[in-house]
């Protein structure tokens, strides 16, 4: 576990995998989530790539810094955290609010993407109704009353059990985000629209939907690959809105599949 100040917010965040000289994959956290989302993926990569996780701001271990937030904030902490490893050209896997951070990352620091995985995401998520809405809840009332609801949106039923530990443990993930850091991510969300940056990417692209996502169904998935010129479209069965952590063999292995195809740098 590392830290590290990017324009005075402490990012904390992971190198793991096979080191320097293989490709670099970037994991960027959905909301509500820390990097662990991606815990039981990582190992199943690690031989051919060296696998960057982080919390994004005013998540897990990382600084709140001053919510509400832009995508932009995000993204120039995720730059910062690439900036400061000294890489570039990496390949960016964003989930959810992860992958338009990652769309935001393309469009200011193109220099820095080799590839996108847009997992679980859209070029636009929700309306500015809805998004208010959630604040205005979270806002008075704190997480505990939005926890069913939203693990309803994020895993299948067959996951969703209380003899499942797992599930459990993503239940206190979700209560242990700051409100202010998940009120400030809605946000950013709210006023996110990467349409015309989605039509203009010019790097490989996959997006993964999951087949019974509540958050960003399949359909919504695809209308984001249908605008990206030449991107790939992959549907991951018996998962929901994180995927990662519901079917992680899958995952890893459609990344495996995608990357296997890209360009030589
Ligand atoms: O997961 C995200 O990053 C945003 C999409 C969302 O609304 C998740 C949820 O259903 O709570």
């Amino acid at each position: 576990m590392q830290f590290v100040s990017i324009n005075d917010v402490v990012i904390r965040y992971d190198v793991a995998g096979a080191g320097d000289r293989k490709p670099v994959i970037v994991f960027i956290n959905s909301l509500g989530t820390d990097a662990r989302i991606w815990d039981l993926v990582l190992p199943k990569l690690s031989e051919d790539f060296t696998l960057v996780s982080y919390d994004k701001r005013g998540h897990g271990l990382s600084d709140l810094g001053k919510p509400p937030y832009r995508i932009e904030d995000h993204a120039a902490d995720l730059a910062g955290v690439i900036d400061h490893l000294g890489y570039a050209n990496v390949i960016i896997c964003g989930l959810s609010v992860g992958g338009l951070i990652a769309q935001s990352l393309y469009a200011t620091r193109p220099d820095l993407v080799r590839a996108l995985i847009l997992s679980n995401t859209a070029h636009k998520i929700g309306t500015a109704d809805m998004w208010n809405e959630r604040i205005a809840k979270v806002e008075a009332e704190g997480l505990g009353p939005m926890v069913d609801g939203i693990m309803g949106r994020w895993f299948t039923a067959a996951h969703r059990v209380p003899e499942n530990a797992a599930y459990r443990g993503y239940c206190n993930m979700l209560l242990r985000q700051p409100v202010a850091g998940y009120s400030g991510t809605c946000a950013a969300i709210r006023d996110a629209d990467f349409t015309e940056v989605a039509k203009n990417i010019a790097v490989p692209t996959l997006c993964i939907a999951g087949a019974e996502d509540g958050s960003t169904p399949p359909e919504l998935v695809r209308s984001l690959a249908d605008l990206v010129p030449g991107s790939r479209y992959h549907v991951i069965e018996n998962a929901a809105h994180i995927p990662c952590v519901e079917a992680p063999a899958a995952y890893a292995a459609v990344i495996r599949e995608f990357l296997a195809q890209l360009p030589g740098e």
